[in-house]
Order: structure tokens, then sequence, then C-alpha cells
């Protein structure tokens, strides 16, 4: 090959010239550019016109520097004089290179750089779209894993009240379009319950729903958790970098949770996402542009956090295009025993026996206000499910904190200063909590309580707690 190589080259070099020299170079499928000392451009071949799209005629004697706001791999090789190889990000073009460049001599000093590159971007692409399907995966695995060990899923919006239609006749509508959504509505009403079927009913349910609680992402954190960070972002930062979740939802829909409580600075990159569509990640350079359907719910005020500076207006118009508001359970009473019926019939599925509730519970809940609504009468059920032996729920297998109340509305007593009967109902509070506490265990009840087994038995008589 050496041998070839120089046979060549002592029967070629007595005549070479100019002309020989740039069709080899112009043979080279890479493209080779060469620059001066003052960055402009004194060669292209002709692969740069073909890969990069762009005339040689045009960029002949322009400044690479002028066209590349951001340092070349080409110009710091000018600047120090050392060779470079590896990948680099053509800004101007919106192209991933990979090459290598080097500088020009005259003597001793730097009269030039050379660079030697191809066209990867198609790669780069690829490579991202796999790190974007991978980070996907991840996260639905993620997500299985939780669903799997929740206590309850629902393939249905349980609902009947006519308030609550409206907003699923809504809800269902909007569905079918691509436009932003802001659920609102007090905690535990099922605004995440309404994102996710509002997803599901929408034209990108083969592709990821991605949330992100805004209340509980610590505010430094934020950013890189929406936007993703590069390589080396902060000090702490995973090595690769890692995808945003504006990434991972790319295609899909990504909720946005308790927006209300994004601070103001977050909320001025949101919305530029949320106008352009694009962004950048922590620590990067490259604009990445995303398809997503954004759903955002809260249960604050925005209007009057508005008022007070703590929520952008301009955010509060983008997000409230379509909202849909979700009413209180204390609003919609006529719905709680359907829904108490779905807890119970999953409650029951798993205890293995029907449960009902007592005429006395019923009547309880419809009195009772559900600060915490949906989510407060599932956990309710759950612990009366548990502590409740029987198939009957009745009031003292409530929560201890809703009995008092209970207690009271019930008895309606006439001497609410009575020792005995105060004592009594203590007594009674502290036994049910104990019984829940360990599992409806009752020596470890007793145990916990300090009292006797005739006594914690006589007790259980005399409230009339389960004792089967
Ligand atoms: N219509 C419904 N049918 C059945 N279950 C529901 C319904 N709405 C809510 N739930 C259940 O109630 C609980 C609370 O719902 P969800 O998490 O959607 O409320 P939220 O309004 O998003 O609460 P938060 O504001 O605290 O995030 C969940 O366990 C959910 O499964």
């Amino acid at each position: 090959m050496s041998v070839r190589a120089h046979a060549i080259t002592s029967s070629i070099i007595p005549h070479w010239d100019r002309e020989l020299l740039f069709e080899i170079l112009n043979n080279i499928h890479d493209v080779v550019l060469v620059i001066d000392s003052e960055t402009t451009i004194v060669y292209a071949n002709e692969a740069y016109a073909r890969i990069l799209g762009v005339p040689v005629a045009k960029v002949l004697g322009r400044r690479l520097d002028t066209i590349e706001t951001t340092s070349a791999k080409i110009i710091e090789v000018l600047h120090t004089g050392q060779p470079s190889t590896g990948q680099d990000y053509v800004k101007s073009l919106n192209i991933h290179v990979i090459g290598n460049s080097f500088p020009l001599f005259n003597d001793k000093e730097v009269i030039g750089a050379v660079s030697i590159f191809k066209n990867i971007t198609e790669v780069v692409e690829l490579n991202s779209e796999l790190q974007r399907t991978k980070g996907v995966a991840d996260y639905l695995k993620e997500q299985l894993e939780q669903w799997e060990h929740l206590p309850l899923s629902f393939k249905e919006y349980v609902g009947q009240n006519s308030r609550l239609k409206e907003t699923l006749v809504l809800a269902a509508k909007v569905a079918r379009t691509d436009s932003t959504v802001l659920i609102l509505g007090e905690s535990g009403v099922g605004k995440e319950v309404l994102a996710r079927a509002v997803h599901n009913s929408s034209r990108r349910k083969d592709k990821p729903l991605i949330k992100v609680n805004c209340a509980a992402i610590p505010e430094e954190l934020i950013e890189s958790e929406l936007f993703g960070y590069e390589d080396g972002a902060f000090t702490g930062a995973k090595k690769g970098g890692k995808l945003g979740k504006f990434e991972l939802a790319h295609c899909g829909t990504i909720f946005l949770d308790e927006i209300g409580d994004m601070s103001i600075t977050m909320q001025a990159k949101l919305l530029r996402v949320l106008q352009e569509k694009e962004f950048e990640r922590v620590g990067g350079t490259k604009t990445i542009k995303v398809n997503i359907r954004v759903i955002a719910a809260t249960n604050r005020d925005l209007l009057s956090m508005i008022e007070k500076g703590t929520f952008r207006r301009d955010l509060y118009y983008r997000l409230n295009i379509v909202p849909l508001k979700l009413t209180p359970l204390r609003e919609r009473k006529d719905d709680l025993m359907a829904l108490s019926k779905t807890f119970l019939d999953q409650f029951s599925r798993e205890l293995g026996h029907e449960l009902t509730l007592s005429p006395q519970v019923i009547r309880f809940f419809q009195e009772y206000e559900w600060p915490g609504n949906i989510r407060e009468l599932q956990n309710v059920l759950e612990h009366a499910s548990i502590v409740a032996s029987g198939m009957t729920i009745e009031l003292h297998h409530l929560p201890a904190h809703l009995i008092p109340a209970s207690d009271e509305r019930a008895t309606s007593t006439e001497k609410p200063f009575d020792v005995k009967e105060v004592v009594s109902r203590v007594e009674k509070e502290l036994i049910v909590s104990a019984l829940a506490a360990y599992n409806n265990n009752r020596s470890k009840a007793m145990t916990a309580l300090g009292i006797s087994r005739r006594a914690f038995y006589d007790k259980l008589r005399r409230y009339g707690i389960d004792e089967d």
C-alpha cells in the first residue's frame, strides 16, 4: 500500500496543480471547510453544498464567526492552535456534525484552520428518539408499578350530578381537540381522574400522559424536571443528561398538577413553552421543539393570585382556554351513594365479603361536609371496611376524627357537660382507633390501650363494637 502510494505520489506530483487538488477535494464525501485567521471562509468543497444545503458561493468570503454565533469547533481550533475531534452542533443550520478540525501553520503562526466533517443529524435524532422512547418506557414502568399498588383503580368516571355531567360533556368535547384544558376544583375532587379521562378520549391516547406535580418538586429542580438537562449541566447531574417531562410527553399530553404552586420565574418559562412549543434543556443551547397537549389543574383561586401578583395573568389566559370546574362533593351529594358503592364494591372484593352502610352512616354521610371530597370518602370507607368485622359499616367504624361529630348529631345530647358521656365517647373513640391501628388485632389493641382483657371486652359490649 505504502509502495503504491509512493508510486502515485511520485508520478502525479510533478503535474500537480490547483485544479487537480480541487477535484480530489470535491470528490470527498465529507465536508471540507477552510478558514483563514480572521475566520473568513476561503474554501468549501462541493459536499458543503450537498450536505448543508447552502451554495458554496454564498459562504465564500464570509466570516464564520458572524454566521455561527455560538463557538464552532473550527474557531476554537483557530484560537487554541490545537486539533480537535468529535461531535459539534451547527446552530445556524440546526444540524449535528462529526469530524475533525486542525490548524494551519506558517512557521509557528496559525494562519487558518481546516474542518472535515459529516452530517450526523439523522443519527443524533434517531438516538434522541431512542432515548426519549426509553425514557417514556421507564416512566410508564414506574407508573405501572405505582398503579398496581394503588388500592383502587377506576375505568369509569362515577357521577350523575347534573353540574358534574355538564362538566363531563364539555370535557368530552374538548378531549377531541388539542386545546389546553384547565381543571379547577378543591383537593380530592377528582381533577387527576378527569385529566386522565380527557387524555384517554383524545387522539393522543396511545401516547404518554406525563404528570408533573408542580407543588411536589423543589423550586431548584423544577426547571430540569420539566425541560431536562445536558450532560454536566450542574453538580450532581446524571451522566449523559436527562430528558425532561416535556420531552417525555412529546406527541402525548403533559398534566401540570397544582399549577398554582409554581413560582413566578417558572411561570415565565412555562409560558414560553406554551406559546412557542419549544425550549432548551438546562445547560444546553439546542432548541427542542415538542408537540404536546397541556392539561393543568389547581385547587387555588388563580384570579385572586393574579390580584396578589403571585400568578401571571398572561399564563392564566393561555391556560384558561377551556376551564373545567369540578363541583365539591358537598354540593353533589346525589353522587355520594354511587361513589360509596364503587368504593365498597372494590373493598368487598378485596376482603371477600359484601359490605353495606348502616342507615345511620348514610345519614351521617349526607350531612357531613366532606372537606377532603372524594379522596376523603374513599379513605373513610377504606378505614371503615377494615375496622368493621361484619358486613355492615356502623358509625363507630368510621375514623375517630369523624365520630365525635357523628355522635353529637346522632344523640343530639341535651347534657353537653355530662362527664360520664364524654368519658364514654372518648373511650369508644380510643378503642376504635386502636383496633384500626392494629388491623383489628384485639390483643395488640388492648395492650396498646393498657387495659385488662376483661375490661376491654366489657367495653366492646358496652359500646356495641363488633365482638366476633
Ligand atoms: N368520579 C370518580 N369516580 C371514582 N373515583 C374517583 C372519582 N373522582 C375521584 N376519584 C378518586 O378520588 C381520589 C382523588 O381523586 P384525584 O386524585 O383525581 O383528585 P384531585 O382533585 O386531583 O386531588 P388533588 O387536588 O389533591 O391532587 C382518587 O383516588 C380517585 O381515584
